[in-house]
């Protein structure tokens, strides 16, 4: 595969496609077109993810699962541009270039390499793959990361152990604290304290992929403050115990409140946008089959055996709020109804004042839109 912008990376974003499961027509409402053509080129302030790892590390298999973080989704909430690098192979020899590539693979260890993606790259995922000795994948990733740190200091690192299914509890947090000081003590050797590193422990098998995607995407989303702020004041006002702001096509969360997230209760929440929008599907289409699956009117409320209640409505054409909350709580439904509606009517502002800067920021070609925030995420144009 050959990873180069410009025509090559509409033609790499194709090749991911996109899972056809989800209904095409999901996205609604007119600005859409709009939104399309003040995207900015490929290349331009995109966030850009890019997957390395060793061979067979699981990097198609992660492509896969995450498969709607491709830039050829418009139904997305975020736009990014998700590659990989699959020749980042377990070569003896750190300094010369693997000497089996794929047919078109850029040489990852040259300097034109760097200057041109790790320029460019947001955030920079590496992916450790779970064996016994994981050595060689700590002195890749050393490697790797102290190359474009020095390159570009911005990018974020975030690190995958991944394939830890199978692993106990305690096994998995082992393993995570010994790859962490590890890699952390090469750092320092390296005299690279400065460089940051987020630790992440995957698997393809359970929803923790799709966690630690939510985690990395919220690092490139200014407005994260303001909307964990707005999450917080929403629930404690209307005595929800959870509450996630998903983007509906990814199942990523974009946001969630300041208590603490458990495996469990997000993927109950995941589990419900599925039914939902299966639900919608089978039944909230027209007879001719057009209309949309998810749309302003989405709303819904499943009350479960134990007690709980989980609470679904459309916040933007891309996003849901997903709310966990106890039956006794849902007795005040007017309530929560009319703080939903103040929650909504302030995400609608925060976005739409990201969006006007956006296109400002377009139109001027100033520096890039989405760093022009303040500490809590509002764009400075807009104070
Ligand atoms: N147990 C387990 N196996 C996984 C996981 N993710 C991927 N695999 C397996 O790992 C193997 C390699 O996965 P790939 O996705 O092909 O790895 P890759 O890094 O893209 O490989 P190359 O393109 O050859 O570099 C496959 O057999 C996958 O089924 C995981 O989370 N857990």
């Amino acid at each position: 595969m050959s990873l180069q912008y410009g025509a090559e990376e509409d033609a790499l974003a194709d090749s991911y496609g996109v899972v056809d499961s989800f209904p095409k027509d999901f996205g609604y409402g007119v600005e859409e077109a709009e939104l399309e053509e003040d995207n900015p080129a490929p290349g331009d302030s995109k966030p850009r993810i890019l997957l390395m790892g060793l061979r067979r590390s699981g990097k198609s298999s992660i492509q896969k699962v995450g498969s709607h973080l491709c830039t050829n989704n418009r139904d997305l909430f975020f736009f990014f541009f998700l590659a990989y690098v699959s020749d980042l192979v377990s070569s003896s020899s750190l300094s010369s270039p693997p000497p089996q590539k794929k047919s078109g693979a850029r040489n990852f260890f040259s300097p034109l390499f760097y200057s041109i993606f790790f320029r460019s790259t947001n955030t920079d995922l590496n992916y450790l793959e779970f064996q016994d000795d994981y050595m060689e994948a700590l002195t890749r990733l050393n490697f790797t990361v102290s190359k474009a740190f020095k390159v570009n200091p911005e990018i974020n690192f975030e690190v995958f152990i991944h394939k830890v299914d199978g692993l106990s509890d305690d096994h998995k947090i082992e393993t995570q604290r010994d790859i962490h000081q590890r890699a952390n003590d090469d750092l320092v050797d390296a005299g690279l304290e400065k460089l940051h590193l987020s630790f992440y422990l995957t698997s393809i098998y359970d929803h923790s992929i799709f966690e630690a995607f939510s985690k990395v995407v919220q690092k490139l989303i200014p407005q994260l403050p303001t909307l964990e702020n707005l999450l917080n004041i929403f629930i404690s006002n209307s005595g929800i115990e959870k509450a996630f702001l998903f983007d509906v096509v990814s199942k990523i969360y974009i946001a969630t409140d300041s208590s603490p997230v458990d495996m469990q209760s997000y993927e109950l929440c995941c589990d419900m946008i599925d039914v939902v929008i299966d639900v919608s599907c089978i039944y909230g289409l027209k007879e001719d089959g057009s209309g949309s699956a998810y749309d302003k009117e989405s709303m819904t409320i499943i009350k479960l055996n134990n007690t709980t209640v989980l609470y679904l409505k459309e916040v933007t054409k891309f996003l849901a709020l997903v709310c966990i909350l106890r039956e006794e709580s849902f007795e005040r439904k007017g309530l929560i109804d009319y703080n939903f509606h103040c929650f909504r009517k302030a995400i609608h502002e925060v976005f739409e004042v990201g969006i006007t800067s956006y296109r400002t920021g377009i139109h001027q070609m100033s520096t890039p839109n989405l760093k022009a925030v303040t500490h809590n995420g509002t764009p400075r144009n807009a104070v």
